[in-house]
């Protein structure tokens, strides 16, 4: 059989998460985690584009990958506009879009795809791709509408890890993803909750600027009449209020740190204030999750809680208090990101999938 080599870019908020397979088998896989203080000195996240990729290719230097056999570069998909699930081959119109559609809304999953497509260039045929985007939206026509008709919802979350939990899941018990319905909360640097109804993800938070709980760095939602109280209020720009509520929001602004472990352990050294808050930022989710149960008229086959914050017991504890009523509760920790871009791409490279076009 032919071996593909497919290295793998994602950039989160608080890290860069980068891989290498070969064919199935991962041969390289390291997270590095970006503090808020080395995040500090960029203006913007298109100003990270070159630590990040560095990043990545002091990683397969270090590890002794000659970049040249790579066959694919899959990048983590970004602020595109709302498209279906799948796989997509980067092209001109996407990387225009990754650049500049998004305007004041930024998150560094923008930077995958390009950096995707950069390292590809530079290896004689090899494809850049990404997959399940963070924009893949697949909302009931009901979960759209707000009490403005001019802010309706939009879906923006962890696509790619809900979906690969949840077929994780489907898996295990022998079931198919599109015969079950799941709620899935991924606990991230930003944290969605989504209801998974027989395969479609019908209702979640807007985890980057929208609604839903709060998170490592993200406000979530907030009183809108004191918010746009606060914008007018001449004490802060544009771009300070936009910071304010992604990026320094969340346990950053009640904290001082986007790293949950350290808020975490801060609670259980007794730091009260941080006690409450990780309480406070459990609750929100479980209010969450308790909002899918309805969405899902009470017809729930599993509860899957995943991200970087699921390896913590502290924080699931909390959550845990809220919502183990449900029943069959079950831990993802950390996250399926990678081998599900991998395995994306692969499939691709063996032409057993078609690539969509963006
Ligand atoms: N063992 C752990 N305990 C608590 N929090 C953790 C742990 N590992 C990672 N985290 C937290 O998870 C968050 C990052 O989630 P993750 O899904 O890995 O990254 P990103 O959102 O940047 O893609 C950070 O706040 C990090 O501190
Ligand atoms: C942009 C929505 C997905 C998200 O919040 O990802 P991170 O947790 O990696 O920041």
């Amino acid at each position: 059989m032919e071996k593909f080599k497919i290295l793998v870019v994602n950039p989160g908020s608080t890290s860069t998460k980068i891989a290498v397979y070969e064919n199935i088998k991962s041969v390289l896989l390291k997270t590095l985690r970006h503090s808020s203080e080395e995040l500090a000195p960029f203006k913007d996240i298109p100003s990270q584009y070159e630590f990040r990729k560095k990043a990545v290719l002091d990683e397969l230097e270090t590890a002794g990958i000659e970049v040249n056999e790579i066959n694919a570069v899959v990048g983590r998909g970004g602020l595109l506009r709302p498209i279906p699930s799948g796989v997509y081959e980067v092209n001109e119109t996407m990387k225009n879009d990754l650049k500049n559609r998004s305007g004041k809304q930024q998150h560094a999953s923008n930077l995958g795809g390009l950096i995707a497509d950069d390292i590809a260039k530079s290896i004689h045929g090899a494809r850049a791709f990404i997959a399940d985007p963070v924009v893949v939206d697949e909302l009931h026509e009901v979960a759209r509408i707000t009490g403005l008709p001019e802010l309706p919802r939009t879906s923006v979350f962890h696509a790619l890890n809900q979906k690969a939990v949840a077929r994780n899941y489907a898996r295990s018990v022998e079931k198919k993803y599109e015969d079950l319905n799941l709620i899935v909360a991924h606990l991230g640097g930003g944290i969605s909750v989504g209801a998974h109804l027989k395969g479609q993800i019908v209702d979640v938070n807007n985890a980057l600027d929208g609604y839903g709980p709060f998170s490592p760095e993200r406000a979530g939602t907030l009183p809108s009449g004191a918010l746009v109280d606060m914008c007018f209020s001449g004490k802060f720009s544009h771009d300070e209020m936009r910071k304010k509520v992604t990026g320094n929001g969340g346990l950053m602004a009640h904290l001082g740190t986007n790293q949950a472990h350290e808020a975490s352990r801060r609670a259980q050294e007794g730091e009260k204030n941080a006690e409450l808050v990780i309480h406070a930022m459990a609750y929100q989710v479980a209010k969450a999750v308790g909002g899918c149960v309805s969405v899902l008229q009470g017809q729930v086959d599993a509860v899957l809680i995943t991200g970087g914050m699921a390896q913590n017991d502290f924080v699931v504890g909390f959550i845990r208090k809220y919502i183990d009523w449900i029943g069959n509760i079950k831990i993802y920790p950390g996250e399926d990101e990678m081998s599900a871009l991998a395995m994306n791409a692969l499939e691709v490279l063996r032409g057993e999938r078609d690539a969509k076009i963006y």
